[in-house]
């Protein structure tokens, strides 16, 4: 057995959320795509069933009120706000990450005042988010300047509205610093709107800490939520007075059951509804959170950070000098819970280690992406991946 074979072993030993594997539906396949899918918690089917069968299929519409459909949102964004460093009553679950975006873009400009004519965005976002924010700046007669998250400080100015920024870069992993971001968002009067789609779960956000405006995440990736789950919105408690909302749907309302033809919008996050639910999504979520009963978010970063060094160790222990390159960051405090590698092959490297049981994810047009999740991925196969790669690059 190889040195690092043996490394990995006693790690795996000594790893205290180990245990928690046995939460998921997992096999043999290496898993490295929780930043794009999370695995199943091993709770959801039954709970799903339960739902469909006796919530939907016997009490029909009493659930509304009986199976506590109606308030699933707030109280699920309850169940995520510890996650993300919030206290309760900020956080609404529903719609996907793209509308929350605007939902929070266009509320945050609002907030800002006409004066305020520029919004900046993340040059490197993800694009739904540059997309959306084009749209956003479009409708309320803005200007959008992308500018790269390190250099928000010097573009920021008395005409700032809003900036959007990503909490960690979807591509290369790079962890922003969200602390000092948001001061100095807010020293020059703007509000800050953080999309948190690749570091909630990974990683401590700390929201009410820094005093972040508005946040967005999926739930999705590392909160285990499934295929399309309903992404959250957060609005912190002394805006959420002045969150007047682009999408005022009859959810939002004080009193929907009312039917007024006049809108008048409901205290609190409540606001940041839109229409009816996606119940089934909805529960299934709430059923995933489960998996984070007893769990701290800081043990989870500190193993996050123990794979990706190990990850990035193993890879320059076996891969010959100069076939790949790491595009993620080295220092601890940029670095969010992927490893993306860089090289001209990618995608057809990619494709070889799916075959052989390794699953990762390619990026357009040349990076390898693993993404490691401290709830469920071991040393062990950490070690494994990095072999298989090496002889898959070799
Ligand atoms: C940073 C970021 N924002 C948003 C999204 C997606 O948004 P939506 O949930 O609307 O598909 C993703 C990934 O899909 C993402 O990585
Ligand atoms: N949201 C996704 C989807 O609906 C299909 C496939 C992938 C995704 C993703 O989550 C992509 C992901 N945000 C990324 O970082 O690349």
């Amino acid at each position: 057995m190889s040195e690092l074979a043996l490394e990995a072993e006693k790690s795996d030993a000594a790893d205290q959320l180990a245990p928690l594997r046995s939460r998921f539906v997992l096999d043999d396949v290496i898993y490295l795509d929780g930043n794009s899918l999370g695995a199943l918690p091993a709770n959801v089917p039954d709970r799903v069933a339960d739902m469909v069968r006796r919530q939907w299929g016997e009490l029909r519409i009493r659930s509304w009120e009986e199976s506590g459909w109606w308030t699933a949102p707030e109280r699920i964004g309850d169940r995520i706000a510890p996650l993300v460093g919030a206290a309760a009553g900020q956080i609404v679950v529903g719609d996907s990450t793209s509308v929350n975006v605007f939902k929070a873009l266009v509320a945050a400009v609002r907030m800002a005042g006409e004066g305020r004519t520029e919004i900046l965005v993340d040059a490197t976002t993800f694009p739904t988010d540059g997309y959306i924010a084009e749209s956003a700046a479009r409708l309320t007669g803005r200007t959008l300047r992308p500018v790269t998250p390190a250099r928000v400080p010097e573009e920021l100015g008395d005409r700032t509205a809003a900036v959007l920024l990503n909490h960690v870069d979807y591509r290369t992993g790079r962890l922003h610093d969200l602390p000092s971001l948001t001061s100095a968002i807010h020293a020059a009067g703007a509000l800050a709107v953080w999309d948190l789609c690749h570091s909630a779960g990974a990683l401590e956000v700390g929201l009410d800490e820094h005093g972040v405006d508005l946040a967005v995440g999926c739930t999705y990736k590392y909160l285990n939520g499934g295929p399309g789950s309903p992404a959250y919105l957060y609005v912190r408690r002394d805006l959420q007075p002045r969150f007047d909302s682009p999408l005022p749907g009859w959810n939002s309302h004080t009193d929907p059951f009312g039917m007024s033809p006049a809108y008048a919008p409901a205290p609190g996050v409540l606001r940041g509804r839109v229409g009816t639910p996606d119940i089934l999504s909805m529960l299934a979520l709430e059923a995933a959170l489960d998996v984070w009963d007893g769990v701290s978010v800081a043990a989870v970063r500190a193993k996050s950070l123990a794979l990706t060094d190990f990850f990035l160790r193993c890879v320059r222990a076996y891969t010959e000098p100069g076939r790949v390159e790491s595009v993620t960051p080295e220092r601890h405090e940029e670095r969010g819970s992927q490893v993306a590698l860089r090289c001209d092959d990618a995608g057809e490297v990619m494709k070889r280690l799916i075959a052989r049981g390794v699953v990762g994810d390619f990026r357009h047009p040349d990076v390898l992406r693993f993404g490691f999740t401290p709830l469920y991925v071991g040393f062990g196969e950490t070690e494994r991946a990095a072999r298989i790669l090496a002889e898959e690059l070799a």
